[in-house]
């Protein structure tokens, strides 16, 4: 099965973008849906945050607040990396379940709808990496906009993530979301399509001959590690 990793900046429009697949019974795996997940009332993920960052950060139904958790660690990079230690490894966790569901089921691809894709270890694993793109302006409109934020706010909340600019250099494929709604249906009907071909017969025989499935994947992290080695030189010898 060919899994593709989908990401972004804050607000170039995954979400979107992963919604759209839906529409076409792309079988998604969603990183911020399953962080939502994990720290649940009762979770070992909540009572993990609630040690660190106190009773000021859960709201009196027990759940987590996220507003109050969010103007913390988008402020502050050590809180920020103590909250992404205590829920990374859960939800990577989960991904990796669903993915091998979405194995058993026989599809052909998946996508795993993933914020920090490029920032953590998980760009390595997926087969393709398709990042969604618009300038960093567009970016900070459409986050203002979408969180009712002041610019101040936006600003924090981008600058804790790769600049997009970066996140480009890691990509197969670039959805450019710099346009319209239509035009952006467009470019995911297209992948659709492209998927479709590429994943070709031998998602057939990987589910039916497993080694074969894991020799490939294993194949294509090879491959995606040495062509990334390959850029960074060429960027290294640009200076
Ligand atoms: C801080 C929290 C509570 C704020 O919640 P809130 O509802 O306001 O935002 P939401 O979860 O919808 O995230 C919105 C976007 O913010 C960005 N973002 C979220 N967490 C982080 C982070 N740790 N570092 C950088 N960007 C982040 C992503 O682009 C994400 O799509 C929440 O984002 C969180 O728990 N973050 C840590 C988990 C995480 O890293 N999630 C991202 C996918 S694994
Ligand atoms: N082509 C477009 N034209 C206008 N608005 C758009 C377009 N694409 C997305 N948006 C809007 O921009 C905002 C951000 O999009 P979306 O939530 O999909 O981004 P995201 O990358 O998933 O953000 P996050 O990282 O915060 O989860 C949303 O309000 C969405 O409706």
């Amino acid at each position: 099965m060919l899994v593709i990793g989908l990401t972004g900046g804050i607000s170039t429009g995954k979400s979107t973008v992963s919604t759209l697949f839906k529409t076409h019974n792309v079988p998604i795996v969603d990183a911020d849906v399953i962080a939502r997940e994990v720290v649940q009332p009762g979770s070992p993920g909540l009572a993990k945050i609630k040690t660190i960052f106190g009773d000021e950060v859960i709201q009196e139904d027990g759940s987590l607040d996220r507003k109050k958790l969010g103007s913390i660690i988008f402020n502050d990079p050590h809180k920020r990396k103590q909250l992404n230690n205590i829920v990374h490894p859960a939800v990577r966790k989960e991904m990796l379940w669903q993915v091998v569901r979405y194995w058993l089921r026989g599809e052909k691809y998946c996508i795993l709808d993933v914020p920090l894709l490029i920032e953590g270890p998980l760009w390595k694993m997926v087969g393709k990496v398709v990042v969604v793109y618009c300038s960093e302006e567009l970016q900070l409109q459409r986050l203002m906009l979408r969180d009712n934020s002041s610019r101040e706010d936006a600003l924090s909340r981008l600058r804790s993530q790769l600049p997009i600019t970066e996140k480009v250099a890691y990509a197969d494929i670039v959805i450019d979301n710099s346009g319209t709604r239509p035009e952006l249906e467009q470019q995911v009907q297209s992948l659709v399509e492209r998927f479709d071909k590429e994943a070709g017969w031998s998602w057939r025989l990987s589910w039916l001959f497993p080694p074969y499935g894991v020799a490939s994947a294993a194949g294509l992290v090879l491959w995606r590690f040495l062509r990334r080695r390959k850029t960074k030189q060429k960027q290294r010898l640009r200076g």
